[in-house]
């Protein structure tokens, strides 16, 4: 699915990446976790083609960059990031946000099949929505078009969904509700990256972790290989414990008494 071969990146005197490897299989989904700074969006936008490593291999879904159109690369992908909401506009009705991403255009001028219309209403109705498709884009709560962009992604089919912090902002209860909405489409052959600074939504759904700190990758795998006490603590900086519920991590700041 994603393979890493050793990335650097260098911009002027700073090395930002300083030998990134990664690989994540079919099937598996997982979350990159390091402190702010460490270099997460830079390989994401390595993956998605945006960036190209100083030296290093970025090979994605069979793909060795450089040596492929992107853009065909791209269509594979599902991307949803922090500045991806403000890209649309408000007064336009849900459905056709949704419709939008079958085309990978951020509006739709021409007419719409009825097939894709249907379609765009099945992924509305995979998230809980399928009753606000006529409802304009900007009367939905932050966590509700994080959802229809979710659907919108899925328009396009993708093999890999990479998620950046799609959760920052959204209170306890859209939290939960964007997650259970995400660990729906999981189940569809496709694989997942998540980036989060937030440890609790690390969800049943997700199988391995990768912590990153100071351009490295520190420790990848098997989450509960990863996410232990003494990994975080190398990453974060901070000493934590780590409660497994529910077969997701929580975590609490200090050493056990
Ligand atoms: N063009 C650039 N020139 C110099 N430094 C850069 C450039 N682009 C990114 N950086 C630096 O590279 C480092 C890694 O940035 P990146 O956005 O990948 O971090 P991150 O782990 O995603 O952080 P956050 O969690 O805060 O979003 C940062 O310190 C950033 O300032």
């Amino acid at each position: 699915m994603i393979k890493l071969d050793h990335l650097t990146l260098r911009r002027g005197q700073r090395d930002i990446l300083r030998g990134v490897d990664l690989e994540v299989k079919e099937g598996e989904h997982w979350v990159l976790l390091g402190r702010n700074g460490c270099g997460k969006t830079t390989v994401l936008e390595m993956i998605n083609g945006y960036l190209f490593p100083t030296t290093g291999k970025v090979s994605v879904l069979g793909h060795l960059y450089g040596t492929v159109d992107l853009r065909e690369v791209r269509k594979e992908i599902g991307y949803i990031g922090p500045s991806l909401i403000e890209k649309f506009t408000l007064r336009d009705p849900v459905w056709e946000i949704v419709v939008g991403g079958a085309y990978a255009y951020l509006r739709v001028y021409e007419e719409v099949p009825e097939e894709v219309r249907e379609r765009a209403q099945a992924e509305l109705e995979r998230v809980g929505f399928g009753h606000m498709a006529e409802q304009s884009f900007g009367t939905l709560s932050q966590g509700e078009r994080k959802k229809v962009l979710l659907a919108r992604t899925m328009m396009a089919d993708p093999k890999l969904l990479i998620l950046d912090e799609p959760c920052a902002g959204l209170d306890l209860y859209e939290r939960e509700k964007f997650l259970d909405a995400m660990s729906g489409l999981a189940r569809r052959n496709m694989s997942m990256l998540y980036v989060t600074h937030h440890i609790e939504e690390i969800i049943p759904m997700f199988t391995h972790v990768a912590l990153m700190a100071d351009g490295r990758i520190v420790a990848a795998g098997p989450k509960r290989e990863v996410l232990t006490p003494e990994l975080l603590r190398s990453a974060y900086d901070v000493p934590v414990t780590v409660e497994w519920h529910e077969d997701r991590p929580w975590i609490r700041v200090g050493k056990e008494n």
